[in-house]
């Protein structure tokens, strides 16, 4: 049976790490301020943005939320983001996803100030990933956590290692397989036009599964000792927990891949947890930055 890599306990070490030297930089006159924007109600963007909100007041940092209802003007929120990028007690902007269709993402994402991106959306921040100009780069949450939660596996030094990315987005897929290609994996990047992918994912010594289907990947996918991160987050029906009760499954068949596996991420608990955590890593970082401090590693 695969060891399970428990997100919870590595984000809660990250939490620890940030709370600490966010008080050591109050020595410099800096406390780390992180704004986070909702447009609309979806129930599970307010429960996300919720979460970042507390975990952000409970490291110390200065947390302010926007909360614009559905159908606020494009213009509307391009202002917002002004103000912020102008204010000098907010260090990172998250503007959450996606955004109701009549507001061009691409454009708001471009709209945040490189240096409050905490994201790491922004085009700036991606080429900086790109190119490898990762000291002064904002990585994106979710792959910056699974690549902590890898570490504790294989280290970080992935030389030799095979790496399957399953899905070509550019939140996880694309910034992910250029994070392994940085610790010296090979790298191959899969989607839904793949030919057999199966065969494909059962040369992966490091299997990343971030598609957002269901279980998609089987259990006879994975090859023996292989290290799996599910990035998958899918909320299902649970009919066996009662009429209109739902879980969360990963893009990972979970039993299945734990008989094969030499460790798996679970879900939940796995790399939710560390997005979260590592939103708040970079909101330190940029706060170190604008206090002309070396930000801690981690
Ligand atoms: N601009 C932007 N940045 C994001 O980083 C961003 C976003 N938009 N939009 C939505 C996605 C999703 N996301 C999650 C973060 C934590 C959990 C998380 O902590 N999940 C818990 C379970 C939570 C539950 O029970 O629903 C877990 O996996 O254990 C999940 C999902 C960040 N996102």
């Amino acid at each position: 049976m695969a060891d399970i890599i428990d997100g919870k306990t590595i984000a809660e070490d990250v939490i620890a790490r940030v709370k600490q030297e966010a008080a050591t930089l109050a020595g410099s006159g800096v406390k780390p301020g992180l704004a986070v924007v909702i447009v609309g109600e979806d129930p599970a963007s307010q429960v996300y943005v919720a979460s970042k909100s507390r975990r952000a007041k409970e490291c110390g940092f200065h947390s302010v939320q926007h909360s614009l209802p559905a159908d606020t003007p494009e213009d509307a929120l391009v202002a917002l983001i002004g103000e912020l990028n102008a204010d000098p007690a907010i260090h990172g902007i998250l503007v959450q996803l996606p955004l109701p269709g009549h507001i061009d993402a691409g454009r708001i994402i471009q709209t945040i100030a490189p240096g409050k991106d905490v994201d790491g959306f922004h085009f700036i921040n991606v080429g900086k990933l790109g190119t490898g100009e990762t000291a002064s780069a904002f990585v994106p949450c979710t792959p910056a956590g699974a690549m902590l939660m890898l570490e504790r596996v294989r280290g970080r030094d992935l030389s030799g290692l095979n790496a399957v990315v399953v899905g070509r987005s550019n939140i996880v897929g694309k910034p992910m397989a250029n994070l392994l290609l940085a610790a010296n994996a090979t790298v191959t990047i899969a989607h839904s036009r793949t030919k057999d992918l199966p065969a494909l994912a059962r040369t992966a010594d490091i299997l990343v599964a971030a598609v957002g289907r269901p279980e998609m990947i089987r259990g006879d996918w994975v090859k023996p000792g292989a290290t799996v991160i599910d990035v998958g987050i899918n909320r299902v029906a649970a009919p066996e927990k009662g009429e209109g009760k739902t879980r969360l499954v990963g893009d990972v068949a979970y039993a299945e891949a734990s008989a094969n596996a030499g460790a798996i991420t679970p879900v939940p608990g796995g790399v939710g947890p560390m997005t979260i955590a590592m939103l708040m890593a970079n909101t330190l970082t940029s706060a170190f930055r604008a206090a002309g401090r070396e930000p801690p590693a981690f």
